[in-house]
């Protein structure tokens, strides 16, 4: 025979919305029974919440044993609804400022709401999300009923306090009651049918004595909380930018961005290049994360704009996944050459989010934003002078701009809101204009060059886990000698077999560094270069790929002209590290 515990209470709340449910609870399970739908009414007011009370319950011995509580709350039911018939509204109002009242003198309590939805808005109040999160950190864990869900995008379960679950929070000795409601709220689109609307709401219940400290400390702590649980928590996504015709206008506006999962699994320690540099990028990222204080006493908009430059596959992308990952931010991958125009790139701009980074890669490659474009351009001007309101002329031609992209830079992201970072990457760097590139807007310049020793140690130990060989002193000679990109060691120092033979893998980069030196070699013959054999080889290297020579150079001058200097520069830098 099952024996259960029998409760029923009746929660009362005064107008509007005017609810009284009675719940039946038997252990876990509970039956709420709505007093003030008339459409419950006439179901036997029948509203069946969790469990195993269900609608079979009434042919098993459960239902048996809850067969005479129904009859009697039916008919309770029907006498209520009665009541509220006849009351009048005027009646039923004084009665309930009436009873707030005597409750507000005798109770010692009070009650702060924290409403789902803030007024005159679809969008969830971010004061609820952050209790919400706040509450599933410290004290989902003591809820006995919780509510899972699965966030956009991501993998992993969330779990919340479930409805009408009260739990208990402590802060610096005061006893702080936390309890998620949930209301219907009555639409009478049609008087014998109305339309019913759920709405949730965290109440917060506390001693008055502890007013001030809730108000002061306690609040400002679960935002607090709330926001970096969020934070934790989240997906990291990487987004690309939708063609404008692809915009389409939904419920929640034009979609301009799409998202996959950002899962590159590139951290700064698997990165190889010169220990001291990537140090440097890495305290300059620690300083800009921790720096909101910073940027705003010294009135700087909170971003950071970062230019990679180097040859193909010396790991630019590499490392924008690297800081991504560092930082936990998202990553906003901005294809310039889909985007049509300056006022699609705002659009855009304005779209992204804190805490991410935007990439444009490739910038010489997306887009004519050169210094010879803007040459030619400043002479269209002179064409044009006389037609001052004629300023955005590029604009017209449907085409992003330089000038949109610096606008886009500088002008809109200071109104944006902060902790933004931009990132260019190009194997040209001489050919970006100076005004593109200069500090203030490309604030840290990284060179991304040929494979180093120091770099070669990280791939050696990521690829093979081997951290010495008696190889290793060949490979250092030879790297010095030749350049060779971390992607082209990374290619040979990958074992071919899940056994990892590390005697191969060394030796076949061996091979290779002494074919790349042998190419070189040969290259640099026919050139008239021929004071010193050695810079000879080097130096038509650098020939071979004359745009390049100032992106392979150490500094971050490219102005020079002096082939065999900048020759000497980049073998000093590579031996360096
Ligand atoms: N510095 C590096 N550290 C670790 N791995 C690297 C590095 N550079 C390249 N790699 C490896 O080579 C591959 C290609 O590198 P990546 O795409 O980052 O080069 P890139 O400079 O962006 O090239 P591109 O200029 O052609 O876009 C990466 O997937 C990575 O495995």
């Amino acid at each position: 025979m099952l024996t259960f515990s029998f409760c029923l209470r009746i929660l009362t709340r005064f107008p509007p919305p005017n609810y009284i449910y009675i719940y039946l609870v038997h252990r876990d399970d509970f039956a709420s029974i709505n007093l003030t739908s008339p459409t419950s009414v006439m179901i036997m007011g029948l509203e069946m919440v969790g469990g195993d009370a269900d609608v079979p319950a009434y042919d098993s011995g459960f239902g048996y044993g809850w067969a005479g509580v129904w009859s009697t709350l039916a008919s309770l039911l029907f006498l209520w609804s009665m009541v509220q018939d006849h009351l009048p509204f005027q009646l039923e109002d004084h009665l309930a400022a009436l009873a707030r009242r005597v409750l507000a003198a005798v109770s010692p309590y009070v009650t702060i709401t924290i409403d789902e939805h803030a007024a005159d808005s679809f969008a969830r109040s971010e004061a609820y999300r952050a209790a919400e999160a706040y509450l599933s950190a410290t004290c989902a864990g003591r809820a006995a009923r919780l509510r899972a869900d699965l966030p956009d995008g991501s993998d992993r379960v969330s779990l919340a306090v479930d409805d009408h679950v009260e739990v208990v929070d402590g802060f610096r000795g005061a006893r702080l009651c936390w309890r998620k409601t949930k209301t219907l709220r009555r639409t009478n689109v049609i008087a014998w049918n109305p339309r019913e609307e759920e709405r949730r709401a965290y109440r917060l219940t506390f001693h008055r004595r502890h007013r001030a400290l809730v108000e002061a400390a306690y609040l400002p702590h679960v935002l607090a909380e709330g926001r970096a649980v969020t934070v934790r928590n989240r997906q990291r996504r990487l987004f690309t930018n939708n063609t404008s015709g692809d915009w389409g206008g939904g419920e929640d506006g034009p979609r301009v961005w799409s998202h996959v999962k950002l899962e590159h699994p590139s951290t700064f320690a698997t990165l190889a290049m010169d220990p001291a540099r990537k140090q440097e990028i890495v305290d300059d990222l620690e300083m800009f994360r921790d720096g909101k204080e910073y940027y705003a006493s010294v009135g700087k908009a909170w971003k950071r704009g970062y230019l990679l430059f180097g040859p193909p596959g010396t790991g630019k992308s590499t490392m924008i996944a690297a800081m991504a990952n560092f930082l936990d931010y998202d990553v906003y991958d901005l294809e310039l050459t889909a985007v049509k125009s300056n006022t699609e790139l705002r659009r855009l701009f304005i779209e992204t989010t804190g805490k991410s980074i935007i990439v444009i890669e490739d910038i010489d490659c997306s887009i004519d934003l050169t210094g010879k474009r803007k040459k030619s351009n400043k002479n269209d001007k002179k064409k044009k002078k006389n037609m001052p309101w004629d300023n955005d002329e590029e604009d017209k031609d449907g085409k992003v701009t330089l000038s949109g992209l610096l606008n886009f830079i500088d002008g809109l992201w200071s109104a944006c809101g902060g902790e933004r970072i931009i990132i260019f990457t190009t194997n040209h760097k001489e050919k970006l204009d100076p005004a593109l590139i200069r500090r203030g807007r490309m604030d840290m310049h990284i060179e991304m060059s040929y494979c180093c020793f120091e770099g070669f140690k990280v791939l050696a130990n990521n690829y093979l886990g081997v951290a010495e060989h008696e190889l290793f002193g060949e490979i250092r000679r030879l790297l010095e000698e030749t350049d060779m990109s971390p992607a082209d060691v990374a290619e040979n120092l990958m074992p071919r077999s899940k056994k990892k033979d590390v005697d191969a893998c060394l030796g076949k980069l061996v091979k290779a560094l002494k074919e790349a030196s042998r190419e070189a070699a040969l290259a640099a013959k026919p050139l008239p270069l021929n004071k010193d054999e050695d810079k000879d080889e080097e130096g038509t290297d650098e020939d071979e790929d004359d745009d390049n020579s100032s992106i392979t150079s150490s500094g971050h001058d490219s102005d020079s002209d002096d082939e065999e200097e900048k020759t000497t520069k980049k073998r000093e830098a590579k031996k360096k590290g």
